[in-house]
């Protein structure tokens, strides 16, 4: 039997995607997974496929059945699990052979593996893979960090493997080691303030204006096919347009109202501050996940502090106009982690580039990701975002109605932690003269701090030092 072309460690929902895509185009693809009990049944529902796939109990036997120098794909879970099957799979492998990691990993473990691997002369790669099992099936966007060598060897895979906009593969190789996986942390990052602006117009039209699910599901579809255009809005509109089909309610009325998170998040957040950055966006998203697990807590405070909430005052126009300011911010802060890292770790990211690879494939694909790559290949004022000549257009234009979605739903006590971050972020970017002179004030007068005067040089005290 000749080699395989690549191997998929993990036959999980992510990786026996990968593994099918991959043979869908034309790949040999040796597979094995830990419950090796799973392998057959993986194998019996390739169908067609699977005389494309090579499936092996053991590790020894697939990393045998690889041809050099090898490429091999993990799809489990990032933390303990990667560095238990590169310490088992490292002493059966060769200079040159390459190990991917495809799971959301924290960037820092990416560059340790790569630092302790290039000691043995293999490479490491850590992959962000976005899209889901769908887009991992039919075509993920991809953000690729590791060795410009491994890149040489992947590169016909996953071009070929990815999803394209327009033709354009949308997967690329980023930087080294952990730049990969941070880039995918950070769109995850962007992901969950998307989703939590979603969620906030969700819940002012639910309970501020009395629509039904399916009126908002019908709203988010005619959005769909606007500036809103993106895969979180479509699939938004159509999961609240489904019933229950054991109740018969609304689907999204059955669903406990307790959001999940497995880190990148947070992760988002964590890096962000550690740079001295701030994603307020990302940070509201993050602690209203935290906020709403603690369902017990708001059931009782509900009882005792009352949960009253009264009509808003916007239309489906409005709303529509400040989710759009919203995202624009939401992608200026996230492309602004990106920029502080590529400084701190000296990766020199393509910030127009891993716009163009968002554009298919991804979870935060949307109509503005084509903008806002224009946006980084032109004279872009500051390097920020929301000063492109366009981006600053849309905002000069949207925020009014962000400011009177926050202002009515605040007025009428609906929480918008996502938009209320936008709206304060955007007032406080476009002021050149801010508060922080009472800040440096305060820190001065109580612990000689010092601070700057205006147009002065050095380091200077208040008269109440006198
Ligand atoms: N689901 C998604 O939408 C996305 C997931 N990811 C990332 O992809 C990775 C895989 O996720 P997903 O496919 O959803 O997960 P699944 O839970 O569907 O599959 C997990 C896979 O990892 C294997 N595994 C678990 N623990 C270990 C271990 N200790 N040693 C070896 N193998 C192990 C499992 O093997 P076994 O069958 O033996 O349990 C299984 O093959 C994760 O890092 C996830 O964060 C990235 C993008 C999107
Ligand atoms: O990477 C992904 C999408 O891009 C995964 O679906 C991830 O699990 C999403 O994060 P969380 O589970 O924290 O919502």
């Amino acid at each position: 039997m000749s080699k395989s072309q690549i191997g998929v460690y993990g036959l999980g929902t992510m990786g026996s995607a990968l593994a099918l895509n991959m043979a869908d185009h034309g790949f040999d693809v040796a597979v094995t997974n830990r419950e090796t009990d799973w392998i057959a049944g993986f194998m019996a529902e390739a169908g067609d496929l699977a005389g494309k796939l090579h499936p092996y109990d053991k590790l020894k036997d697939f990393v045998a059945g690889l041809a050099t120098p090898r490429i091999i794909l993990f799809m489990i879970p990032s933390g303990k699990p990667m560095d238990m099957m590169i310490e088992s799979i490292a002493p059966l492998l060769e200079a040159g052979d390459t190990i991917i990691d495809g799971g959301n990993a924290d960037f820092h473990a990416t560059r340790r593996r790569a630092q302790t691997l290039q000691a043995q002369d293999l490479h490491f790669v850590g992959m962000g893979v976005s899209g889901g099992e769908k887009g991992a099936r039919f075509g993920p966007s991809m953000m690729v960090g590791g060795t410009a060598h491994s890149w040489q060897q992947l590169r016909p895979i996953l071009r070929r493997i990815a999803a394209r906009f327009e033709g354009d593969p949308c997967v690329d190789h980023l930087g080294p080691d952990g730049a990969g996986h941070f880039v995918k942390t950070v769109h995850n990052g962007i992901e969950y303030a998307d989703m939590q602006v979603i969620a906030e117009v969700y819940g002012l039209l639910r309970n501020g204006a009395a629509w039904t699910p399916a009126q908002i599901g019908e709203m988010f579809e005619r959005w769909d096919r606007g500036p809103l255009k993106s895969y979180l809005v479509e699939i938004t509109g159509k999961a609240l347009q489904y019933d229950d089909p054991v109740t018969g309610h609304p689907m999204v009325d059955v669903i406990k109202d307790a959001a999940g998170q497995k880190g990148t998040g947070r992760w988002t957040v964590v890096e962000a501050v550690r740079m001295g950055q701030s994603a307020n966006m990302i940070e509201a998203a993050v602690g209203a996940r935290s906020w709403s697990s603690e369902k017990d807590t708001r059931q009782q405070a509900q009882a005792i502090l009352g949960g009253a909430r009264s009509a808003i005052d916007a239309d489906a126009d409005t709303l529509a106009e400040a989710f759009l300011a919203s995202r624009v911010l939401c992608y200026a802060q996230g492309f602004r982690i990106l920029a502080a890292a590529s400084v701190e770790y000296d990766w020199t990211l393509d910030f127009a580039r891993i716009a163009e690879i968002w554009r298919a494939g991804c979870i935060i694909r949307s109509a503005l990701l084509d903008d806002i790559s224009e946006a980084f290949r032109g004279d872009l004022p500051a390097g920020q975002l929301i000063l492109a000549p366009k981006f600053a257009e849309m905002l000069a234009r949207t925020v009014p109605a962000l400011r009177q979605v926050v202002a009515s739903a605040v007025h009428g006590g609906h929480a918008v932690p996502a938009m209320s971050a936008a709206l304060a972020w955007y007032d406080t970017m476009r002021q050149g003269f801010g508060t922080a002179n009472i800040i440096q004030a305060q820190r001065d007068f109580f612990g000689h701090h010092g601070f700057e005067r205006l147009g002065e040089e050095g380091k200077h005290h208040g008269p109440w030092w006198d």
